[in-house]
Formats: structure tokens, C-alpha cells, sequence
């Protein structure tokens, strides 16, 4: 006996509300992108799907979602997807959706919205090749492998390698002026890189990366984030002063290595939070030491650099800096990297993984307990 066809026609709409839009992670049906879903005497569903843009890379996840989702709708025999593209109207309206129901004149940055849940790190160094872009993409990785949903903006105009060191090579699609972001290992990823041809150097005047930077975190569709990392460029310069104006609640972390000389451009680079009145949530040193095999550590660039810069930035902010890791050094971090694989998933069990771990959990764990709570931190040094 064959179930009352409302019954049968709601089942198959609570089916289609189950899956999502592979790229702005929401139910199709919230996204008015299910024309129409009918079935036939035969049992068979014919269902018209508008996609954003004609060429969507995500066409046959789409089909394979829906044939799954309808297909085991009881009394249902088979399904057929027809695929239209949205006009420019739709998809005004769907980006209007995105934004919350305001198709608003001048870009809305999400974060720095007050109740913003967001958490804001801007991963900061004083010197270039301290490994900054590494922990970001490893910290990022092993925090959306904790189930955080996490974003990376990729800030380093000069010398952007986040997408490759985390194997996040697609390009953007665009919805009208709104930007889907790649993702990687459950990480969303954009880049200055994505939006230029080839390895063509970017020489920016400080307003336009004030501007790109803008552009990033407002008209990228983001959705939900728990944390977003922005990975800067070495140094106290124009991005730094940007971020601060355009996310003030952001937090820094300073990445130094145990060098003398490192550490005391990277206490330049983390004081910088005194003007901008940012806290500065902690140091990573990172190329601490190297492991021999006999077990026995080579302090190849001396040591204390990660600890000094903690305790003279609490000196100078007058508040709590931690030092909240020391990463070895090991040729898998690089390897890991150059794979697009970061070695928090690549090899967990190597000590590199296992100190980064730690400093994304201390970083996930300070959210975790203000979960709920409107954030409402005080800047340091005020
Ligand atoms: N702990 C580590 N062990 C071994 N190699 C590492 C480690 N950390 C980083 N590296 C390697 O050092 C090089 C520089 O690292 P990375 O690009 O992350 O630095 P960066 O500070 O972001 O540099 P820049 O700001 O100049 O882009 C890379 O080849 C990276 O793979």
C-alpha cells in the first residue's frame, strides 16, 4: 500500500532539507535552490535544482546528496535532477539571505559585530621564515579536527603559502560580490594568492591591502565560525594597523624562534598591540630544538627566544603573556607543508604535531568556557 501522496510530497521535502549546499554549507531548500520536486505515478521524483553559477564545480556531489536523500524516501523509485542556474535576481536574494536579511550598502565584516562568538587570532611574527604560516595552518587544522568550524585568512600579502601548505588550491566561486572560500581538511581558506594570476608578485599600497583585507572578511560568506586565524605578514606594517582598526577584538599571537635576534623583532611585532589595544594571547617558539637520534636535543638557533618575548611582552602590555609552546624542529613539519597535508594530521604522533596540538587546545579551550557568553573582552593595557 502506497503512502497519501501529502505525506509521500512532505517526506520528500524533509529529505531535500537534509542536504546542503557543499559549499555554503546550508540546506538547499533554505537557499531557494529547489525549483520544484515532484513525483510521478511511477514513483519517480523529478527534481529541478538551480545552482549559483552554471559551471559549479559541485554539480555531481549535488546529484549524488539528493539521489541518496530522496531515494530513500519510502514509496519513491527513482530520482532525476535537472540542473538550472539561478538569474541575477536569485541570486541577489540568496546573497542577501547570507548576509542575514540586509543587502547592505557598505560590507558588513561578521566578527566585528557586537555577540560575535567568532574568536579572532592574527598570527603575527617580527622576522619573515619563522615558521608563522605553518602554525597557522596547524593550528587550524588541528582545531576543525576537534569539530571547531574554522576559517584562515591568509593576510601574508608578499608571501602567500597558506593554501598550498594546507592543500587548498580550488578557486573561489563567486555568488554576486559574495565569495565561497576553498576548503581543506574542514578548514575554509582564502587567499591573496587565489585572486591573482600565477606567482605574480603583489605590490600593494597600504589602503588596498586596507581594502583586500576589508573584502576578505566581509564578502567572504564565512558562515559560523568558532575561530578564525589570520595569518600576517612578518612585521609591525600596514595590515597589522588595518586588522586592529577593521577586527579590534582580534587577539595576536606572536611566532618567534628561540633566537636573540628573532625575539626581539618579535617584541616589536607584539607590542604593536599597545597602540592598537589588542591582547595579545600568547607566544609560540617554534624551531625550538632538533631531536638527534639519540634522543638528545641540538638547540640549533640557541634557545630562551620564546620565553624572553612572553616575559618582556607582559612586562610592556602589563598583562599575562604566556608562552604557550615550543615546536621542534623536524623535516616532516616541511614536508607535511609542501604536501598540503599539515603534520597535526599527517603524523599526530610526532612531537611537532603533538606541541601544536597542545596550543590549539589551549586556544580552543579558552572559547570552549566563554561559550554562550557575549565575549566582552577588555583590551589589554587599558
Ligand atoms: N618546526 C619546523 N620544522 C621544520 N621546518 C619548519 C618548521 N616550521 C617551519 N618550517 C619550514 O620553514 C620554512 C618557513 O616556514 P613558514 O613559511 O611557515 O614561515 P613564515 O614565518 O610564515 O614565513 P614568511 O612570513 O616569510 O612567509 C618553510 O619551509 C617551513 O616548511
Amino acid at each position: 500500500m502506497s503512502a497519501p501522496a501529502s505525506t509521500v510530497e512532505d517526506a520528500i521535502q524533509a529529505a531535500l532539507a537534509t542536504v546542503n549546499d557543499p559549499e555554503i554549507r546550508r540546506p538547499i531548500t533554505e537557499l531557494d535552490m529547489v525549483r520544484s520536486a515532484v513525483i510521478g505515478p511511477d514513483g519517480v521524483v523529478r527534481v529541478e535544482l538551480l545552482l549559483t553559477v552554471a559551471g559549479c564545480p559541485l554539480r555531481d556531489k549535488l546529484r549524488a546528496d539528493i539521489t541518496a536523500a530522496v531515494g530513500a524516501v519510502p514509496g519513491v523509485t527513482g530520482v532525476e535532477i535537472e540542473f538550472g542556474v539561478m538569474s541575477p535576481e536569485q541570486r541577489q536574494s540568496l546573497q542577501a539571505k547570507l548576509r542575514g536579511g540586509t543587502a547592505a550598502a557598505e560590507p558588513v565584516i561578521p566578527f566585528a559585530q557586537p555577540g560575535s562568538r567568532t574568536r579572532v587570532y592574527a598570527v603575527a611574527s617580527g622576522k619573515g621564515g619563522v615558521g608563522k604560516s605553518s602554525v597557522t595552518v596547524n593550528l587550524a587544522a588541528a582545531l576543525a579536527a576537534r569539530g571547531l568550524s574554522v576559517g584562515v585568512v591568509d593576510a601574508d600579502i608578499y608571501g602567500h603559502s597558506v593554501p598550498r601548505m594546507l592543500g587548498a588550491d580550488g578557486r573561489p566561486t563567486r555568488v554576486e560580490d559574495m565569495i565561497m572560500p576553498p576548503q581543506a581538511h574542514g578548514v575554509k581558506v582564502i587567499s591573496i594568492g587565489m585572486f591573482t594570476a600565477g606567482n605574480a608578485a603583489v605590490v600593494w599600497r597600504g589602503p588596498m591591502l586596507h581594502r583586500a583585507l576589508q573584502q576578505f572578511l566581509a564578502d567572504v560568506y564565512w558562515g559560523e565560525l568558532d575561530v578564525l586565524l589570520l595569518d600576517l605578514p612578518p612585521g609591525t606594517g600596514d595590515v597589522a594597523i588595518s586588522l586592529s582598526q577593521l577586527l579590534p577584538n582580534s587577539e595576536i599571537l606572536v611566532v618567534t624562534t628561540p633566537q636573540a635576534a628573532a625575539a626581539e623583532v618579535a617584541e616589536r611585532a607584539g607590542a604593536i598591540a599597545l597602540q592598537t589595544h589588542q591582547r595579545v594571547v600568547g607566544v609560540i617558539e617554534n624551531m625550538s630544538w632538533l631531536e638527534l637520534p639519540d634522543g638528545s636535543r641540538m638547540e640549533i638557533f640557541g634557545s630562551g627566544g620564546g620565553q624572553s618575548v612572553a616575559e618582556s611582552l607582559t612586562r610592556t602590555i602589563g598583562a599575562q603573556v604566556p608562552l604557550l609552546g615550543q615546536i621542534p624542529l623536524d623535516t616532516r613539519v616541511r614536508e607535511a607543508g609542501d604536501a598540503g597535508n599539515p603534520i597535526v594530521l599527517a603524523d599526530p604522533e610526532s612531537p611537532a604535531a603533538a606541541a601544536l596540538r597542545t596550543v590549539a587546545d589551549r586556544l580552543a579551550i579558552r572559547r570552549e568556557s566563554l561559550l554562550g557568553k557575549p565575549l566582552g573582552l577588555k583590551p589589554a593595557g587599558r
